[in-house]
């Protein structure tokens, strides 16, 4: 199989706009649920991603690959490095265009394999939005952002109403989030697509 990729993105797309509301270059972005595998500081095992705004429609993710973190002795599984760019790519369009999206598709390239220790350095882009449909792309490199790119990834994301998560989520987490907000970053400020 060859990894020649197809066009991206794969659509006529218009050029992204950040919502004047979005955070700043150089700003550290919070986590955006406490309980979120990606992000969130209450699961102890999960991938405690962290963000910065960078130029241009960009934000840096950092994730260091644990012990709880492996496929094969000492090295990354492959779907926890998938989790981790689908964080990544994720943050970057919930914080640039403050509007709530869902992972629709999600493709990754795994170029070199990942030790435990690593700390991927993951650039992450808008690169274009067609209606309710804003794509993404990002890549990750080990250690330092001019180190080797171990992985890529490209993504759709949905713009979807806060109904979304409303109507799907499990009622017990929804209440805990109603009983205590600060388990949620800060919100999208614009909640209809
Ligand atoms: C209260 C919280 C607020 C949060 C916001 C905070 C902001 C702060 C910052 C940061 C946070 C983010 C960090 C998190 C990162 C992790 C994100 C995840 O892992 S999300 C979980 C996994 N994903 C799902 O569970 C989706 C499940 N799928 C669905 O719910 C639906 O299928 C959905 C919404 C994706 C689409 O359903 P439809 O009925 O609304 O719309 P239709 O018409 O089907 O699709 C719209 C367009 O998208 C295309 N589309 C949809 N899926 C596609 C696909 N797989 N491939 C190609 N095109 C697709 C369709 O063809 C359509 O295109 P055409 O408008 O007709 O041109």
């Amino acid at each position: 199989m060859s990894r020649t990729q197809q066009p991206w993105p794969p659509v006529d797309t218009e050029p992204p706009k950040a919502h004047p509301d979005a955070p700043a270059p150089g700003t550290d972005l919070p986590q955006h649920y406490a309980r979120c595998f990606g992000c969130g500081d209450q699961q102890e095992d999960g991938l405690h991603l962290r963000a910065q705004v960078g130029d241009g429609h960009t934000i840096r993710s950092r994730f260091t690959v644990t012990e709880a973190h492996q496929g094969a002795p000492g090295l990354a599984h492959g779907g926890l490095l998938a989790c981790a760019f689908d964080e990544a790519l994720g943050t970057t369009v919930g914080n640039l265009l403050r509007k709530p999206a869902v992972t629709g598709k999600l493709e990754t390239d795994f170029l070199r394999p990942v030790p435990v220790g690593t700390t991927l350095v993951i650039d992450a882009h808008l690169d274009g939005i067609a209606g309710r449909k804003v794509y993404v792309s990002a890549e990750g490199r080990m250690d330092t952002d001019d180190g080797p790119v171990a992985v890529r990834a490209r993504a759709l994301f949905v713009l979807v109403d806060l109904s979304h998560f409303v109507n799907h989520g499990r009622p017990e987490d929804l209440q805990a989030v109603a009983q205590d907000p600060k388990l949620l970053g800060r919100l999208p400020v614009e909640v209809n697509p």
